[in-house]
């Protein structure tokens, strides 16, 4: 958690002058984007992804395979088939854009640009061991930070040769040699769960395919789990893990060949966070079309977390299918939850909160530290500089809600940093963000999509 020496431009955050009424259409989500790109990358035929995210974190992935060998070309929409180049950046994704993912012998040497993508630094490693050459890998200098020791090491004990000049961590070159053993791999992955994501998504390529056993603490971001065994399970690959029957704290995924799907991605429920704190903060009503009945994404559990802190929701037919609508009474509660489940929910969950009539005690979170910035550190410095009161814990937050004043919101080159504050900047006059253009990492239209929402608050009612 490092200010920037640099003073980027501050964005003023909107007021809400009313309860917010309005419709979002939030675009795909990054976590399902990027493990379709990879499944589809390693697949045996060519595959779809229809209205995948268009981002700073989902480009990185699509060039990352790219540079590898495989082809993806990016379509405005299935009946026009104008192909774009994937260099193109800034634009939010429409319901007409698709990719179509062509597989190819996996290539080195190539060079991967991570960004400070945590799904593009620990899911491409193992891609990156089936490469008939070296593939090196660099990033952000927060990449450097950020766990991936267990992914190297992991990836050694199954046979791959990985130089990462002792360090432990990026940056590293994976010396492919076209084919990876596999076999069984002991992982502390409780610092990420991304460490068992992806040694799980590349597995049916591994000549043995890959048992792996969590040893260590508790498991963060289960649902991210699930997330990986169920598209395996999709694209045909046999896989036993401990929610169906399977040992505790261990994933088996057989060897064999992987089916070209046409996947519509899912909007990402996290990205839909801020939108919906916005419904609650403000007493307003916010309906996000395309909600998922059922979906391992963690931001499904806003509906009851946000419930608990006085909204309400429910999910609707609409002509285009099912949409969430979510209205918040006027009153927003304190919450004590454990948010090991949903880690990255937590900063828009204790910016709500810092909004509330009564404390939250936020839980479960500690390898927040290590995610884009320290967040628990990040957050409690930022909403504390607005005149809030937020104390660290060894595993979470405690926020005492707090009447709050306006200020710089400091984001730490971290997206949900810049869209926590914004929730902040609805109901507190003068509040700043600095560096909004952060949130390109997962949502690139933020700002223009939060200034349309508000453009629908209904004017008058005080925020
Ligand atoms: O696999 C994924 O797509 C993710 C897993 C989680 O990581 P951690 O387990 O490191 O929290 C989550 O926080 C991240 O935003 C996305
Ligand atoms: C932790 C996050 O991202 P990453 O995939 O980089 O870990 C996040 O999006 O909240």
């Amino acid at each position: 958690m490092t200010e920037s020496s640099v003073q980027p431009a501050l964005w003023p955050a909107p007021l809400a002058t009313g309860p917010v009424e309005a419709t979002v259409t939030v675009p795909g989500s990054k976590s399902v984007t990027n493990r379709a790109l990879v499944l589809a990358a390693l697949a045996a035929e060519p595959g779809w992804l229809r209205r995948p995210l268009r981002s700073r974190d989902t480009l990185l992935m699509a060039d990352a395979l790219r540079a590898m060998g495989v082809g993806i070309e990016e379509t405005v929409s299935s009946s026009s088939q104008a192909s774009r180049g994937m260099g193109d950046t800034g634009e939010a994704a429409t319901t007409g854009e698709a990719w179509r993912v062509i597989p190819a012998g996996l290539h080195g040497p190539a060079d991967v640009r991570v960004g400070n993508a945590g799904t593009v630094m620990r899911f491409l490693p193992p891609v990156a061991a089936l490469a008939d050459g070296p593939v090196s890998f660099d990033g952000d200098p927060r990449s450097y930070e950020r766990p991936l020791g267990v992914v190297i090491q992991a990836l050694r004990a199954l046979g791959a040769r990985v130089d990462d000049h002792g360090r432990g961590s990026l940056p590293l070159t994976v010396h492919g040699c076209g084919a990876l053993e596999g076999g069984r791999v002991e992982v502390d992955a409780s610092a990420s769960s991304q460490f068992v994501s992806a040694l799980l998504l590349s597995a049916p390529r591994f000549n043995q395919g890959v048992e792996v056993r969590h040893v260590g603490a508790a498991l963060p971001s289960l649902p991210h789990i699930r997330m990986t065994v169920d598209m395996l399970r999709a694209v045909g690959a046999r896989v036993d893990e401990p929610e169906t029957g399977g040992e505790p704290d261990v994933w088996r995924v057989r060897s064999g060949a992987l089916l070209g799907r046409d996947l519509t991605i899912e909007p990402d429920l996290s990205n839909a966070q801020p939108f919906l704190a916005a419904a609650l903060v403000t007493g307003g009503r916010v309906t996000i079309p395309d909600w998922p009945t059922r979906t391992t994404q963690p931001g499904d559990a806003l509906r009851s977390l946000f419930t608990r802190m006085g909204g309400s929701c429910g999910i609707v037919s609409t002509a285009g299918g099912t949409a969430l609508t979510f209205a918040g009474s006027g009153r927003v509660h304190g919450i004590d939850a454990d948010l090991s489940e949903v880690g990255e929910l937590a900063p828009g969950i204790a910016a709500v909160a810092a909004l509330a009539d009564s404390p939250s005690t936020l839980r479960g979170v500690a390898h927040l530290r290590l995610h884009e910035t320290d967040r628990l550190a990040a957050l409690t410095k930022e909403i504390n500089e607005l005149g809030g009161d937020v104390t660290e814990t060894a595993d979470g937050l405690v926020v005492r809600p707090r009447p709050l004043h306006g200020g710089v919101f400091h984001t730490y080159d971290d997206h949900r940093m810049a869209t926590a504050g914004s929730v902040l900047g609805l109901a507190v006059p003068g509040v700043e963000i600095e560096n909004v253009e952060t949130t390109g990492k997962t949502l690139p239209d933020f700002p223009r999509m939060w200034t349309d929402m508000l453009a629908g608050a209904k004017a008058g009612a005080g925020a």
